[in-house]
């Protein structure tokens, strides 16, 4: 079951008698390999991460503070990469870029997905491949669709009517003939928070196959030589966890495909099947391996292909969360442990939903743990809260912490990589915490935090 099942609000609401909170776990101390990143471990009772100590990590850069475990990053990439090896995967910018991803991305020989012109200027400012980058949206500005037509973007995802028209006449304005697709809404109800699900026909993204709106979208691109149409496009939604939703949308989009080539007698080249696999945030949370998904992913389209006659489109899969998001964690300090008797203790911390927001947004879950130390003190049911002026300022709703806690502890959150800074923001003027890369033992600062004098920049 995904940790999204509920529809959007449903989290919010009070918990309901029935709605027990979790058990404590057997032990406060330990990290669950799958929910940590891949070098975290404890030495002498305090968190460890890419070889340095949380404790340094704090005193040096601050808190909160993002730390980045460069090589669980890397391993993610290379882990895709030999499962898709006759494909490209495509890293999702969405969730989590800076110059120095957009660097490690390149480096793994990955390509990058950007859906907006800041994505597409920090790809660039670090040499970025433009025949290696796909441009998406669904609401792309003329300036951004002809920025990507001038610079050369290998890929470009179209998603209405209006923006093929478009790319039409900037085509031909520019004397260029960019690659494009057509992001197709193959209609998979993915089994994920209602806002991050986008392949049912009733929301902005693509257009419609059972419509007939995908089909016409094709016969208009092939209808303007200035534009080379070369494949299908599909993304299901985000944080999914069951494998069906991905092959029902693999199996139709290659139908759409064997459609075309009966219809125009054209033969395109490629399909872009998305990203979207989740990843486990809390014990028991399920995560597709992505060797299987491959395998399944690419038998699925081989056998719609062959039988229509059609030879194996190359393909790329967009993963932007499974390969960023166990590779951060969020440091926080403990502020205020404030007991609220016969209920539960609130454990207040210097951030909260300007570094993330996904809690007060989708309900969603995460573990934590004590980092600074260890402790064999009770579990205390707890809610880990933030410091902004919003009761639904929650980093979790419901954890164990030990009953010893203090301020100044440290504590930190796991699978903060993926859609937290890429969705933080200033409210009540905090700053963004810093940014920190850790390999090696070896720490280094790749985002600065945010200072005073950034917040009032360009205010009168
Ligand atoms: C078009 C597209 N590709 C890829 C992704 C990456 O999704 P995820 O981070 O869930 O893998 C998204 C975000 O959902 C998306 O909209
Ligand atoms: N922001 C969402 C994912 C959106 C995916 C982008 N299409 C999250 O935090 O889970």
């Amino acid at each position: 079951m995904s940790r999204f099942a509920h529809p959007a609000g449903d989290r919010h609401a009070e918990q309901l008698p029935d709605e027990r909170p979790p058990h404590a776990p057997a032990d406060l101390n330990a990290l669950t390999p799958a929910l940590w990143p891949r070098t975290s471990e404890r030495i002498d009772g305090a968190i460890t991460i890419g070889g340095v100590d949380v404790r340094d990590l704090v005193a040096e850069y601050g808190s909160p503070l993002l730390v980045m475990d460069e090589e669980d990053f890397r391993s993610r990439c290379r882990d895709y990469r030999a499962s898709f090896h006759d494909g490209d995967v495509h890293y999702a910018g969405k969730a989590f870029l800076c110059r120095e991803v957009a660097r490690w991305i390149m480096q793994e020989g990955l390509g990058l997905d950007v859906c907006s012109a800041g994505e597409l200027a920090v790809a660039l400012s670090v040499g970025f491949p433009p025949e290696r980058i796909t441009l998406h949206g669904n609401n792309k500005s003329v300036a951004e669709l002809e920025r990507a037509v001038v610079t050369g973007v290998g890929h470009i995802v179209a998603d209405s009517f209006e923006e093929i028209a478009r790319l039409g006449y900037l085509a031909d304005k520019h004397g260029v003939r960019p690659k494009v697709m057509i992001r197709v809404t193959v209609g998979v109800e993915a089994h994920t928070h209602e806002f991050i699900a986008t392949s049912h026909d009733d929301q902005k993204f693509g257009l419609s196959l059972s419509s007939g709106a995908a089909a016409e979208a094709v016969r208009r691109v092939l209808a303007l030589p200035s534009l080379e149409l070369v494949g299908l496009h599909s993304h299901i939604g985000s944080q999914i966890s069951e494998t069906a939703g991905f092959e029902v949308a693999a199996r139709r989009l290659a139908g759409l495909l064997a459609q075309i080539k009966q219809e125009h007698g054209v033969v395109l080249p490629e399909l872009d099947l998305g990203g979207g696999y989740g990843i486990p945030y809390v014990d028991g949370d399920d995560a597709p391996d992505i060797k299987l998904i491959a395998e399944s992913l690419r038998e699925i389209v081989a056998h719609v292909c062959a039988s229509a006659g059609l030879p194996l489109p190359r393909l790329t899969v967009e993963p932007g969360r499974s390969i960023t998001g166990l590779a951060g964690i969020t440091l926080y300090e403990v502020g205020t442990v404030k007991d609220v008797e016969g209920l539960r203790t609130y454990v207040s911390v210097d951030g909260g939903m300007s570094d993330n927001i996904r809690t007060a947004l989708y309900g969603a879950e995460y573990t934590a743990r004590l980092a600074s130390r260890s402790s064999e003190a009770a579990p205390m049911l707890s809610r880990l809260v933030g410091k902004h002026c919003e009761s639904g300022d929650m980093v979790i709703r419901d954890l164990y912490l030990p009953a010893d806690l203090a301020p100044g502890d440290l504590i930190a959150v796991a699978g903060t990589g993926a859609y937290c800074r890429s969705l933080a923001n200033n409210y009540n003027y905090l700053p963004k915490p810093a940014v920190v890369a850790v390999s090696g033992g070896q720490a280094r600062v790749i985002v600065q935090r945010e200072t005073e004098e950034d917040l009032l920049r360009g205010q009168l």
